[in-house]
């Protein structure tokens, strides 16, 4: 299959700029905002989320990890099952704003099982979903409150994301 490059490093920083101005303005600011990155690419975007927005706001905005486990139990049909493996935060949730932060949101099951872990230890007044890449093919009722882009895809297709910060380059390509 043909590679084709949907965003390069430019178009990865400038989505990711417009993104953190989104937020503070949804927002009204930084007030009880927490940015929790999904593992292992979120967690680098949440940072990158969190640099633009402190540096805007001159604040320093708290961020944590969820690292979930992806398991394909039923390859045929491609259904999923997603196991939270750790959620590493030190800030109180609770009655916060959390904004979970991934790079590609596609069926959607990462998200449940990172809801799941959020309110298996707190009750956040607001959750909110911040994605690098969209490329539908939802499989629950779940959209993200600010994307980077919205890519069109086929199912036999798959979207990569590369960050600087651990593959390198940075990039986002249609396989
Ligand atoms: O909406 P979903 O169908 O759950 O898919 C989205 C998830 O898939 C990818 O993770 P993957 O399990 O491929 O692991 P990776 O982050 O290590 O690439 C991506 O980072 C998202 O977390
Ligand atoms: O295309 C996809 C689907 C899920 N997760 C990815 O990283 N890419």
């Amino acid at each position: 299959m043909v590679e084709r490059i949907i965003m390069d490093d430019a178009a990865v920083n400038r989505a990711l700029t417009r993104m953190s101005h989104e937020i503070l303005e949804k927002n009204k600011g930084t007030k009880d905002i927490v940015l929790l990155g999904v593992k292992t690419r979120g967690v680098f975007l949440a940072n990158r989320l969190k640099e633009k927005i402190d540096s805007i706001e001159q604040v320093k905005v708290p961020t944590g990890e969820i690292d979930v486990t992806h398991y394909r139990d039923d390859v045929q049909n491609q259904q999923s099952t997603i196991k939270v493996k750790s959620f590493d935060i030190d800030v109180d949730i609770n009655d916060k704003h959390v904004i979970i932060v991934d790079d590609v949101l596609y069926t959607g099951r990462t998200v449940r099982a990172s809801l799941d872990a959020i309110l298996d230890h707190a009750r956040p007044r607001k959750i909110s979903l911040a994605t690098l890449v969209d490329r539908g093919h939802r499989e629950l009722p779940i959209r993200a409150d600010y994307v980077g882009k919205n890519v069109p895809t086929a199912s036999n297709e798959s979207i990569v994301v590369e960050l600087e910060e651990y593959d390198k380059q940075t990039a986002v390509t249609l396989n």
